[in-house]
């Protein structure tokens, strides 16, 4: 297949534009406005040194102190994880109840569908920091003690009646003691498809506006749109997830450039002047794209890591493949959302280079489990209530097998962790708590800080020996000359 973008080469300019590095002032000026919203003056972003963007301590902080929970500015559950965890699209907190968790889970499996083990990330290169473990292990007391966990290596698993999944699912079979661990109600979604579900209104409108009302495979969408949508999706799906972030990042900024338009022309409806709107059509998508703007980013065919079945032979025909492929998803996507005044948007080279920015950038998103929890809680029950509970419950943890423990899985974009360098001795992590149930990062102090160090964590594991860490920060571009690198340099 041949690479030729019509739009590179008709939007070189506009693709340029959109392209440049911000100027330290505006990277300066956007992220104090950031941290700022977000309530984050502790923390302060920097372009200093040799290393880009840094973020750097406001104030002393104590070992083991919360950072930085950031919000991420897109972000997906992998398609795979969908089955096996029920959660909110926008903010990823698991949805329904404790029965319809275990239920679904379980009815996916009756139709044939198999469950994740751990990560289900198809290119483990997208994420560099990994969050923490997804499950809990359980003492070996607790394993002896119950054999909650005894059926680890058991290859089968104990096949419930579709009548008892069913009504798990439908609310008429209740477990006991869900009810401490009562989850928000599923809302659907406002564009009637079955994809996306919600654990608000207010978090169904936010994904509306922000980008599903683009992306929607509902009722509510035109039919043409719809089919090339659902050729969009079964292609990522087919090959890598990660298109369908890029198309969050496509939606959001045409729907942005949409509301900055429409209030520029209620504007100047007021200034009675009637012709300014196309004039300032490109200036309203620069401002549209500003949060993808000030993420670092090279093309994704460019920097992605050459897996370990590709030799260095290969790697011109490798680079060359991952470029058609993402040619071939674009194509895709703007069948099924191409909007003329946002044309550059379509461009191999934007594609390639928002790609790029989550390989470079992104977190892997994880949220514990509440059906690990659960089983948790009722192992730690005392007797005689746990034998009476577990007489109940066992026949739904047998069945689940040890996928009773799986976490919602995905990958994100964290505009204010994504600035943070790399260090091989780190200062901080991204370390979820117990309380942190949502899609947000987390990054938690490992060391005091001072007042004015640069806060740094570590994007590989930090205690591989030293050729190891630098072959794996090489896929990140940069020779690390952190102390600890400069201590063991052979
Ligand atoms: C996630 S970004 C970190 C923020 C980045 N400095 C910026 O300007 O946006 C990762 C990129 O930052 C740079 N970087 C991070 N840690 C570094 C280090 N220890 N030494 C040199 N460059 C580093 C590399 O270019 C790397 O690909």
């Amino acid at each position: 297949m041949e690479v030729d973008c019509a739009i590179d080469s008709e939007y070189a300019d506009e693709i340029a534009a959109l392209l440049a590095p911000p100027s330290p002032q505006a990277v300066q000026d956007y992220f104090d406005q950031l941290l700022r919203t977000r309530k984050c003056c502790s923390l302060k972003v920097e372009h200093r040194g040799q290393q880009g963007k840094g973020v750097y301590a406001n104030k002393v902080f104590e070992e083991g102190e919360l950072v930085l929970k950031d919000q991420m500015l897109v972000g997906a559950q992998h398609s795979s994880n969908k089955m096996d965890c029920l959660v909110c699209s926008h903010c990823f907190r698991f949805i329904g109840s404790i029965e319809l968790q275990i239920g679904r889970k379980l009815y996916f499996e009756s139709l044939g569908f198999v469950a994740t083990e751990g990560n289900s990330h198809r290119n483990q290169a997208f994420s560099h920091a990994s969050g923490e473990s997804c499950s809990r292990e359980m003492s070996e007391d607790e394993d002896k003690d119950t054999g909650a966990c005894s059926d680890t290596d058991m290859k089968d698993k104990l096949i419930l009646p579709n009548d008892v999944i069913e009504s798990l699912m439908d609310g008429h079979l209740v477990l006991p003691c869900s009810e401490k661990f009562t989850l928000p109600s599923v809302i659907s979604c406002p564009g009637g498809c079955e994809e996306e579900h919600y654990c608000s209104i207010s978090c169904a409108e936010a994904d509306w506006e922000t980008s599903h009302s683009l992306l929607c495979m509902g009722v509510k969408q035109d039919d043409s749109r719809r089919n090339a949508l659902l050729k969009f999706i079964e292609h990522s799906n087919g090959t890598n997830d990660i298109f369908l972030l890029a198309a969050k990042v496509i939606s959001s900024t045409i729907l942005k450039y949409k509301s900055l338009k429409l209030s520029h022309v209620e504007d100047q409806k007021q200034l009675k002047k009637s012709n300014g709107v196309d004039q300032s059509s490109f200036s309203l998508l620069l401002d549209a794209w500003k949060p993808i703007s000030m993420a670092f980013k090279r093309r994704w065919w460019e920097c992605i890591s050459l897996p370990d079945d590709v030799g260095s032979k290969n790697e011109t025909s490798f680079r060359m493949q991952i470029k058609e492929l993402a040619f071939k998803s674009l194509q895709l996507l703007k069948k099924a959302i191409f909007d003329k005044d946002c044309a550059p948007l379509f461009s191999l080279e934007i594609y390639g280079h928002v790609i790029g920015m989550f390989e470079l950038n992104n977190l892997d998103l994880v949220v514990a489990s509440p059906v690990e929890d659960y089983f948790i809680f009722i192992d730690d029950l005392p007797h005689p209530e746990k034998e009476e509970v577990d007489r109940i419950t066992r026949p739904f943890l047998d069945a689940l097998g040890d996928d009773y423990s799986i976490c919602c899985q995905g990958t994100a974009f964290f505009p204010i962790q994504s600035c943070m360098n790399h260090s091989c001795s780190p200062n901080a992590k991204a370390f979820k708590r117990d309380e942190d149930r949502d899609g947000q990062a987390v990054i938690t102090t490992m060391r005091l800080i001072s007042e004015g160090e640069e806060i740094t964590i570590s994007y590989i594991d930090e205690d591989l020996p030293y050729e190891e860490r630098q072959a794996l920060l090489a896929d990140y571009g940069f020779v690390c000359k952190c102390q600890k690198c400069v201590v063991e340099e052979p």
